[in-house]
């Protein structure tokens, strides 16, 4: 169900496309003149020391944050599938989106009552509310129990998300970044708090993900090891600067890492297109 791009506009060939961006929050400087192009289909990566911006930049992905007007009055540009006027509520249709602050977001208050069902249903709308009720037809019940199936939240269905363990509240959003097929999927350490099965189960599904679905993927992680092989893109961050953005295998270098984090590191390169990381 993906949804399309108005008549007449031809498909963007640029998923995200910053000129010169940067965000102030407190006095901060938290993103420092970022100029950055993700096109469309090319899966990235974004890494770096933790409070370098990464979640930061996903924010300015999703419209939680714009630009802000600098020192010198400037004001930088974000465009996202070639436009930079897009109603929040449109965008967010557009995107899968698997982040801690969401889930923050669904168990405060009221939302933390849905059913898994309800989220999951919540997909449609990328809202928090279970507001189709007798309006969801069913094609849209089949790919939500599709969604639900792929990822083993099936028999949770009844569950309040409230009562899910960390992992099953993962396995649900991620149920319901999908539901709609969207485009783009944003993770944002999709595997934090996951246990050594979990985060295993998680990565299959991404692959999984990334074979059904015609989607763009952006993900923050700290580990190489989620790094999948079709991801073949990274942008490296440091203190609100990109580092570096190019291919995965320059980017994750022995050298580059260590002088990113200011550790020595050691990349360790595996079979079939998997990394990982060791320090000293
Ligand atoms: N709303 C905000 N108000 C003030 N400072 C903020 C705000 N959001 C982010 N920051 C600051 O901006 C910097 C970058 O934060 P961000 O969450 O983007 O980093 P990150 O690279 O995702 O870090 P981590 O790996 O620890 O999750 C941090 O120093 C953070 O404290």
């Amino acid at each position: 169900m993906n949804h399309p791009t108005p008549a007449g506009t031809p498909p963007a060939s640029s998923l995200l496309k910053l000129d010169q961006v940067t965000v102030w929050r407190e006095n901060t400087r938290i993103l420092d003149r970022i100029d950055l192009d993700i096109p469309v289909g090319r899966h990235t990566a974004i890494l770096g020391p933790n409070g370098a911006g990464k979640t930061s930049l996903l924010k300015l992905l999703v419209r939680q944050f714009y630009p802000s007007i600098d020192d010198d009055g400037t004001q930088g540009r974000v465009s996202i599938l070639g436009r930079s006027d897009w109603p929040v509520d449109q965008l967010r249709c557009q995107m899968g989106i698997v982040s801690q602050s969401l889930e923050h977001e669904f168990l405060s208050g009221r939302s933390g009552r849905m059913s898994v069902r309800d989220v999951i249903y919540s997909g449609f709308n990328a809202t928090m509310l279970s507001a189709f009720g007798p309006n969801m037809t069913p094609a849209m019940k089949e790919a939500a129990d599709h969604a639900a199936h792929s990822v083993g939240v099936d028999h949770l269905a009844d569950r309040r998300l409230e009562t899910l363990s960390t992992g099953e509240r993962r396995r649900t959003l991620i149920a319901r970044s999908l539901v709609h097929r969207p485009p783009v999927l944003v993770l944002d350490e999709p595997t934090s708090g996951l246990d050594l099965a979990a985060r295993h189960q998680f990565l299959q599904t991404m692959l999984q993900m990334l074979q059904m679905h015609d989607l763009t993927l952006v993900l923050v992680t700290h580990a190489l090891e989620e790094i999948a092989p079709p991801i073949g893109h990274v942008v490296l961050l440091d203190s609100g600067r990109i580092a570096f953005d190019g291919s995965k295998a320059d980017a994750l270098s022995s050298d580059r890492l260590s002088r990113l984090y200011g550790v020595p590191a050691t990349v360790h390169q595996h079979a079939g297109g998997w990394y990982s990381a060791s320090v000293g």
